[in-house]
């Protein structure tokens, strides 16, 4: 984490909890990070689409300080794409971010780093924060080829965009063996690939753009673990699955990226 760069914690839901449980999570987060936290860490909630509107009223109601986003959109802006969600629908919705290639989109519906580059372009053009998502898998980890694998994924999802946009994503770096799985990559392998990261966007965009942009690690993450991994120089936050759906733990890891005290 540098000084210059606001930590993020994004909770990635995937596909748990419906519209009510939902409320009853946002309501508790926030009952345990009051305003002094939000000086020092962004933290956000990424439900699944049903949720979102639930999530909207609570967060405009109780005038809430974190905010939420969703974890996919449609590269399309509308039409006869059936069961696809446009990014000016959630944009209506009050979202900032919008996960983009998350290694389960990759993997399961064959997201390319095209389609992933589409969906950056289509988050842009809306008005939402993508939280681009690159990643190797334990194959790659082992042959010792992951810095290479994910500057070529960065490159590839990121591709012809202007420094302008550039400077307006997130990136993650989740490795796919470390997805719920409980094997979290050390803090000297995030920050490795978080380092070529930035590296590589220096080299796409410009050197204050990568100074700027925020590079979170994703791979179990939680309250334990969160303090090392934050604490590196060039990771700025976490994309957290499994941890964001318990109150308690979540609050806590996101107070520690604050820099605490607990709450
Ligand atoms: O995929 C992730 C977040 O997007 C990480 O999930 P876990 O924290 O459950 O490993």
């Amino acid at each position: 984490m540098s000084g210059s760069r606001k930590p993020l914690i994004a909770g990635n839901w995937k596909m748990n909890l419906n519209h009510l449980e939902a409320i009853a999570l946002v309501q508790k987060i926030a009952f345990a990070l009051p305003a002094k936290y939000f000086e020092k860490v962004d933290v956000t909630v990424i439900p699944p689409f049903t949720d979102i509107r639930s999530v909207q009223t609570v967060v405009d109601g109780d005038k809430l300080l974190l905010t939420y986003g969703a974890q996919d959109l449609s590269a399309h802006d509308s039409g006869a794409y059936t069961g696809e969600i446009s990014g000016a629908f959630l944009a209506k919705l009050g979202c900032t971010f919008v996960v983009v290639g998350h290694s389960e989109r990759r993997t399961m519906h064959a997201e390319t780093d095209e389609v992933v580059l589409a969906k950056t372009k289509a988050a842009l053009k809306h008005g939402l924060t993508p939280i681009v998502c690159i990643g190797e898998g334990l194959d790659i980890r082992e042959s010792g080829e992951h810095v290479a694998y994910n500057v070529a994924q960065l490159k590839g999802s990121l591709a012809g965009l202007s420094a302008e946009d550039i400077a307006k994503v997130v990136i993650a770096y989740e490795p796919v063996w470390a997805i719920g799985t409980g094997r979290v990559a050390s803090a000297a392998d995030a920050q490795e690939v978080c380092a070529a990261v930035r590296t590589t966007l220096a080299e796409i965009a410009d050197a204050s753009t990568a100074a700027s942009v925020r590079v979170l690690y994703g791979g179990s993450v939680n309250a334990k673990n969160v303090g090392d991994i934050v604490g590196q120089t060039d990771v700025d936050g976490a994309l957290v699955g499994g941890a964001s759906l318990k109150a308690d733990e979540f609050s806590t890891l996101s107070a520690i990226a604050a820099g605490g005290p607990l709450p």
